[in-house]
């Protein structure tokens, strides 16, 4: 029974949809020596930001196929070590986006207003209007730090509200920002120039600490900041230390380097100016149902064998490319495994080649296929699309592409994968034809036409009388049934070729006495 474990709150609906394919488990708040105790039993994982999925968590996950981020932010997976493993991990890239950006803007009214502190004093029984007279955002200078989905809707929303944008984003271009209505500015200047500043990047190693306390202090001192990306940008000390000594006008935090937050954290001591959420962006029941199913369904799909389309882990093979390319991938598969086996041994480079029509596909997709095929002969299922390249870059594997759109054999173009190994260099070419059927065309130079199939034998053989009559015997001999014959010759009685297509697999004493026949090279069983 293939089962999946939810470890963090999700909606329903997310729940509904994994229901369709497994037994679903639903235990939350786990804490970390129980999860990696019982993960080992689970196909697939779905989390939120409750749960940190550690290296070790997945070393001991011995099934699991995927890691479901129902939401934007996987800094609290693993990844590195979970591509290594070959689990697919998965996101909802812009199921919450509206959801993070209202609560920004939410923030930075309430931090103008004092709606938290106004509140609770009314509360209290008090009538105070002179404490908590604010400020307006109309015609005020708001910066965006990281110009993504969230960010570029705050800026959005805050132009239509009157404000003036700056923005600090190292990967927006400038027709961008001038499409957005945006002015690109240095972080610096920004911090310095703007009336709010608001966080909308990821947390990565760059960006720790990135709002400390010297680049606090060249805030203006009405200025205001708000953090509703990620703990851990900011110095929650300073932070707390700025506001309190009026070095800004005040702060609101929905994120944290440690979350929960801590009963001690200095930050729960500042008393005025200062407004924290318990991450509640992502926090609506339209966001919470929208990463759900997107997560959920992207989880159903991948047990299922089909793709998914917000892959973290596999840049550039989404379900669309997938689809596409689904013919063209199957052939890069094949190949790989067609050379790895000619090869018979380790491999130190592979060219992947994408002839005419073929070099218009996208590379990566296609050289991942590659060495995943060349990579499944030694490692079978353990090697998905997920690792392929990192264990081919830590077996020392040197990979180049080359895109050679003026070559001219098939109409729809051709794939050539050519290994160097310590045995000597394989080549094998193939084609997908107008009916998406597959074709080697050539190996080791060699022209062939042939439709892969499960067992095949190649052989390098001289081309002479009575060599194939010869392995022709030898196969019936050991009870071996041909389903189809190739020969591949370039010149008559030079080096030759044959491919032969079996319906069952070689035995290896078959083998042995293929080797054995005179004019016999080379001979390798392929099994696909
Ligand atoms: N509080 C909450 O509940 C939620 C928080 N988030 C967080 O919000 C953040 C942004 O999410 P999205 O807009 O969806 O992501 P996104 O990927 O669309 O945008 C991030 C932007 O940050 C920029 N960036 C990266 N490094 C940068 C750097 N060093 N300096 C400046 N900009 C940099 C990128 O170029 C990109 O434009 C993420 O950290 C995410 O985890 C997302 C959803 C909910
Ligand atoms: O999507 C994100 O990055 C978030 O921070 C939302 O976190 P949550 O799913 O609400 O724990």
């Amino acid at each position: 029974m293939t089962k999946v474990l939810v470890s963090d709150p999700i909606d329903q609906a997310g729940i509904d949809i994994l229901s369709q394919v497994a037994q679903v488990d639903l235990r939350t708040g786990l804490p970390p020596e129980q999860l990696r105790e019982i993960i080992g039993d689970y196909d697939a994982l779905m989390i939120r930001s409750g749960t940190t999925v550690t290296a070790d968590i997945i070393e001991a996950a011995d099934k699991l196929r995927i890691i479901g981020r129902a939401g934007v932010g996987v800094d609290n997976v693993d990844v590195p070590a979970a591509t290594k493993r070959g689990v697919l991990v998965v996101n909802s890239p812009e199921g919450n986006t509206i959801a993070a950006a209202e609560h920004a803007l939410a923030l930075m009214l309430s931090l103008s207003r004092h709606v938290p502190h106004a509140h609770a004093s009314t509360m209290a029984g008090g009538w105070d209007r002179k404490t908590y007279v604010g400020n307006e955002l109309y015609k005020k200078k708001l910066g965006v730090v990281g110009l993504g989905k969230i960010g570029s809707h705050v800026a959005r929303v805050a132009t239509a509200m009157g404000m003036e944008l700056l923005a600090y984003d190292p990967f927006v271009s400038p027709e961008r920002a001038q499409q957005m209505q945006v002015k690109l500015l240095p972080l610096a200047e920004l911090f310095a120039e703007a009336d709010y500043i608001t966080l909308h990047l990821p947390r990565t190693p760059d960006t720790e600490n990135l709002v400390n306390a010297a680049l606090l202090r060249t805030m203006k001192p009405t200025a205001r900041l708000v953090n509703c990306a990620r703990g851990g940008i900011v110095d929650e000390a300073a932070l707390a230390e700025a506001v309190e000594q009026g070095v800004i006008a005040g702060a609101a935090l929905d994120v944290y380097a440690k979350e929960p937050l801590a009963a001690d954290s200095p930050l729960r001591t500042v008393r005025e100016r200062l407004v924290l959420t318990p991450h509640l962006g992502a926090s609506t029941t339209e966001a919470q149902e929208n990463v759900a199913i997107d997560v959920a369904e992207q989880i159903r799909d991948v047990l299922l064998g089909l793709p998914a389309r917000s892959a973290v882990n596999i840049p550039g093979l989404n379900a669309e490319v997938m689809e596409q390319l689904k013919p063209h991938l199957q052939l890069a598969e094949t190949l790989g495994q067609l050379v790895s086996q000619l090869a018979g041994g380790a491999i130190s480079e592979l060219e992947v080649r994408l002839q005419g029509e073929f070099a218009s596909h996208p590379t990566q997709p296609l050289v991942v296929a590659a060495l995943k095929g060349m990579l499944s002969t030694a490692l079978g299922d353990s090697i998905n699309y997920v690792n392929a390249s990192l264990e081919a870059k830590d077996r020392g594997i040197h990979v180049l592409e080359v895109k050679d759109a003026a070559s001219r054999d098939y109409a729809g173009g051709s794939l050539q994968l050519s290994s160097r190994s310590s045995k000597g260099n394989h080549s094998v070419t193939g084609a997908v034809f107008a009916d998406g059927e597959l074709r080697v065309t050539s190996i080791d130079e060699f022209p062939v036409n042939v439709t892969p199939s499960r067992h095949m034998l190649f052989t390098r053989h001289r081309d002479m009388p009575g060599i194939i009559g010869q392995i022709g015997s030898v196969l019936g001999e050991h009870n071996v049934n041909i389903a189809s014959m190739q020969v591949g010759r370039r010149i008559v009685r030079g080096d030759a070729v044959m491919v032969l297509s079996l319906d069952d697999p070689i035995p290896p004493s078959l083998l042995a006495c293929v080797h054995a026949i005179n004019g016999i090279q080379e001979a390798h069983p392929v099994t696909l």
